[in-house]
């Protein structure tokens, strides 16, 4: 209190620098020189221009001596939202990419995710995930964790004592014929469901909820799928699962659910397609159904580097984009092989390139396109975007201190004086973890890590 008009907010951290974030309206925004303040709370208090210190901190009563200042070549930017990642499956990423998708969960994702029943094996994998996404500038996370409860609760555990904003899923399936020992009954299903969101809710984590999460239309039954929508109803929550992501999926989801318009049609008349839902992938949607998606608020989960990886197809991001559906990104590890959000917007650019290729006509993303799909797309695909996704005052602080001339990194910057843009461009091209100096979750910082293991 130095001031008789300073504002009732407590400042707890001053920054000045160039900030880089998007807008509904602007893809990418740039503020040079500008001050932003952080409450005790976590949330931006105010924007400035850097020229006003003075002023600024008589308002708001800091001072300005403790302003951190930064370099010529750092920026801050929004912390990126991965829309889709599977904790559980980070043991085996980078490896097993050589089958196409229903294969590919059969030989080695089902028997990993069996495992989960072991806690110890999942505290162990579920340290790394958090720590590796959050290292990588992923703030928000939205997981898939496995059939198990008590795992599932242990990874939201994790989360929110590493300071990561995370939806946390455990996942639900009663179909499994090729490898029976993994999967429920449709009433464990129904009963640890609840009992998940039940312990969960009770820990009253300020970052972390609970998330409903059918794992796909082919491993739950239609009752199953009636249950956890209504789940979803009842207490307001987040829904996740995967959609069209194979046309052999998108055929035997047809054989198995003839009575239902589409694939989209299974979720909807389940009350799974609302607008706290997000589905992975989409990339063999119709028309038809992403208007349904558009009509719901329900948003699309973009994961290229699975797409690619597995053979699954390229979403025309273009077109979800021109149906007016909520569009994130997302890692899909380990069908992607990388935690790395920065490799999901260079896949995202590389799959609307060889959409390009394949028609030159094509409407090819610009990387400020995808620079505002990985931050507030991501947001919005998550309905977080009240909380998080860009720096708009009142919104959570959730940044990524950007360093693009650290030594010893991956940039080399040749060509002296760059502006902010062209930083921005070859950091999302080039940059990886050594160029995100810190992390910040709610205003507090979470990277470099505190303790030492
Ligand atoms: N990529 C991917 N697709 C799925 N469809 C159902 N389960 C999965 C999964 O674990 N990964
Ligand atoms: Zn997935």
């Amino acid at each position: 209190m130095t001031s008789s008009n300073k504002s009732a907010v407590d400042i707890a951290h001053v920054y000045r620098g160039t900030f880089v974030h998007s807008t509904d309206h602007t893809a990418v925004e740039i503020l040079e020189d500008r001050l932003l303040g952080v409450d005790t709370e976590g949330k931006i208090a105010f924007i400035g221009s850097g020229q006003e210190v003075d002023s600024l901190s008589q308002k708001w009563g800091f001072e300005a001596l403790a302003v951190t200042q930064l370099g010529q070549y750092e920026f801050f930017m929004p912390g990126m939202v991965d829309t889709h990642i599977h904790a559980s499956q980070y043991s085996y990423a980078g490896t097993a990419l050589d089958l196409p998708l229903l294969q590919w969960l059969n030989t080695y994702t089902f028997p990993v995710e069996a495992c989960y029943k072991d806690l110890e094996f999942a505290r162990n994998v579920y340290t790394h995930v958090v720590k590796r996404t959050l290292r990588n500038g992923t703030t928000t996370a939205c997981y898939f964790a496995t059939i198990h409860t008590d795992a599932s609760l242990l990874l939201g555990q994790i989360a929110n004592d590493f300071g990561q904003r995370a939806l946390v899923g455990k996942v639900c399936m009663d179909t499994n014929n090729f490898v029976p020992h993994y999967r429920e009954t449709p009433d464990e299903s129904h009963d640890e469901t609840n009992r998940f969101i039940s312990e969960m809710l009770k820990k009253k984590y300020p970052l972390v909820m609970p998330v409903v999460t059918p794992r796909f239309a082919l491993s739950c039954s239609a009752a199953l799928l009636g249950h956890l929508g209504e789940i979803a109803k009842n207490n307001h929550l987040h829904i996740q699962s995967h959609i069209s992501e194979t046309k052999e999926e998108v055929k035997l989801v047809k054989e198995l659910f003839p009575d239902y318009d589409s694939y989209t049609d299974v979720y909807h008349k389940h009350n799974l397609l609302t607008d706290k839902t997000v589905m992975a992938h989409g990339c063999h949607l119709t028309d038809e159904e992403l208007k349904l998606f558009r009509e719901k608020g329900a948003s699309v989960a973009h994961c290229p580097n699975s797409n690619i990886s597995l053979c699954s197809g390229m979403l025309d991001a273009r077109r979800v984009l021109n149906h007016k559906v909520k569009l994130g990104l997302g890692t899909d590890v380990a069908g992607g092989y990388s935690p790395s959000m920065l490799d999901a917007v260079r896949r995202t650019l590389d799959t609307s390139k060889a959409l390009t290729i394949q028609d030159p006509q094509y409407q090819t993303l610009t990387f400020e396109e995808v620079f505002r799909l990985a931050t507030l797309g991501g947001s919005q695909a998550l309905s977080l975007d009240e909380h998080t996704g860009n720096f708009q005052v009142g919104k959570d602080f959730d940044a990524l201190r950007v360093n693009t001339a650290i030594a010893g990194g991956p940039i080399d910057l040749i060509n002296h004086g760059e502006g902010p843009k062209v930083l921005l461009e070859k950091f999302l091209n080039l940059g990886d973890d050594r160029n995100i100096a810190e992390v910040y979750v709610a205003g507090k910082r979470v990277v470099p890590f505190v303790e030492t293991t």
